[in-house]
């Protein structure tokens, strides 16, 4: 009995590691954003035949599946500025994003299970225009650990160690158009 509440207790708790704000930005911000992501030339995800039909536009850097690495991508352009150091300044000293990857969700759409590539280190996700179940899970022996974050538009979720390394996630279907904005730092960076 005991055993079974603590069991219970453990999967409630968030993985290590995830930080999570509410209203990073203001909802005139929201709306001059969600203007800009949805002007850009989204292209659908290239990846695997499972994948989702969210619809994406990479700067700074993007991970080319085919060949299994990092390509050059373009700029991080000057609208997204203020935004990137906005996020630099609350990941705290030495944050430096080096890539930006804009995403539209539409009514249906989500994002299978994964965890981000090696090349990123710490990852940092902005909600505009609807909520999204922003779920993670872990194994633990026989089953999964679980944990639901209830990404609301205008939050700021961070993932850093172990919500990062060990935990994958995942977004179910949404039920409302929604947009991001993923702010990643790079690994081994030199300086
Ligand atoms: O839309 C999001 O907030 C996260 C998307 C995601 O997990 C990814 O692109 O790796
Ligand atoms: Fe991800």
């Amino acid at each position: 009995m005991t055993g079974q509440l603590a069991l219970f207790a453990e999967e409630q708790s968030s993985p290590a590691g995830l930080q999570y704000i509410t209203d990073f930005i203001a909802p005139e911000l929201e709306r001059e954003l969600i203007g800009r992501v949805s002007a850009l030339p989204l292209q659908p995800f290239q990846f695997g035949a499972f994948e989702g039909k969210r619809r994406v536009a990479s700067f700074g850097f993007r991970y080319d599946y085919a060949l299994q690495r990092l390509q050059p991508a373009e700029p991080i352009p000057g609208w997204l500025t203020p935004l990137v150091e906005k996020v630099e300044t609350h990941g705290g000293r030495s944050t430096r994003i080096g890539q930006v990857l804009c995403t539209e969700y539409d009514v249906g759409v989500g994002i299978g299970w994964h965890r981000d590539k090696p090349h990123f280190d710490r990852i940092f996700g902005l909600s505009l225009g609807a909520s999204c179940k922003f779920r993670f899970r872990r194994p633990a022996g026989e089953k999964w650990q679980r944990y639901t974050l209830e990404a609301a538009p205008r939050s700021l979720y961070m993932m850093a160690g172990e919500s990062r390394r060990v935990w994958e996630h995942s977004i179910p279907a949404v039920e409302a158009k929604r947009y991001s904005i993923t702010f990643r730092t790079m690994a081994d960076r030199k300086t």
